[in-house]
């Protein structure tokens, strides 16, 4: 089986400081996302200026996107991106036009279930659809109420869709491996790297942790 991939999430709004970030855990991770709130503050510049610094990584920008999908994504597929998000809660044609999108770009469509009421059916669907990557993901505001992705993670890795699962919602040293375990094949940490005392040594840990599990 293969390993499973290490997304690291940029959430900064500073445009320097997210680089510098992205220069200290570059070697241990797969993924560099640009963060919701980072790409809408900083544009299509920062997906440019990732995308020359770190060749060696896929880069992730996480749009998000809730309409207009094949015209939102077009551009940021166009400067680099290797995948972008769009809501599961969005419409079918939404979704399918940033699949459209990618699949014009050698590029793949990551459908991210955050607050979708019924995360089978919608999951189901956008793989049928031919959607590369379904996002489970707890966000920010739901885990400050206490919620995390694991029930759903195992609802969604029962579907056996042949898609790739990413999973995204407080994940650090003690739950990636269970994480991996349980079907994720693409673990997405945030605050557990950009809030620790060395960014670098985190996402070290967690390298050998996946790399192990
Ligand atoms: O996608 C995210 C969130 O919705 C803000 O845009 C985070 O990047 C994602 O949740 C990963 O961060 P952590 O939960 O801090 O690991």
């Amino acid at each position: 089986m293969a390993k499973a991939l290490i997304q690291m999430a940029l959430d900064s709004l500073d445009f320097d400081q997210t680089i510098a970030l992205a220069e200290q855990v570059a070697p241990y991770v797969d993924i560099l996302e640009i963060g919701t709130p980072c790409i809408k503050y900083n544009g299509l510049e920062i997906v440019t200026a990732l995308k020359t610094k770190f060749p060696n990584n896929l880069i992730l920008v996480d749009l998000k996107t809730m309409d207009a999908g094949e015209y939102e994504a077009t551009p940021f597929y166009e400067a680099g991106a290797d995948i972008c998000t769009v809501l599961g809660v969005s419409d079918k044609a939404t979704m399918g036009g940033v699949i459209k999108a990618a699949n014009a770009n050698n590029a793949e469509a990551q459908i991210d279930l955050i607050s979708v009421k019924d995360k089978k059916a919608v999951a189901t669907e956008a793989a049928k659809n031919g959607a590369q990557i379904i996002g489970v993901h707890t966000g920010l505001d739901a885990q400050a109420a206490g919620q995390t992705p694991f029930a759903d993670l195992k609802v969604i890795a029962g579907l056996n869709l042949g898609v790739r699962i990413s999973v995204a919602g407080g994940l650090n040293k003690d739950t990636i491996q269970d994480t991996v375990r349980a079907g994720a094949t693409i673990v997405v940490v945030g605050a557990a790297i950009y809030g620790a005392p060395s960014p670098a040594e985190s996402a070290k840990e967690l390298r050998a942790l996946v790399d192990a599990a």
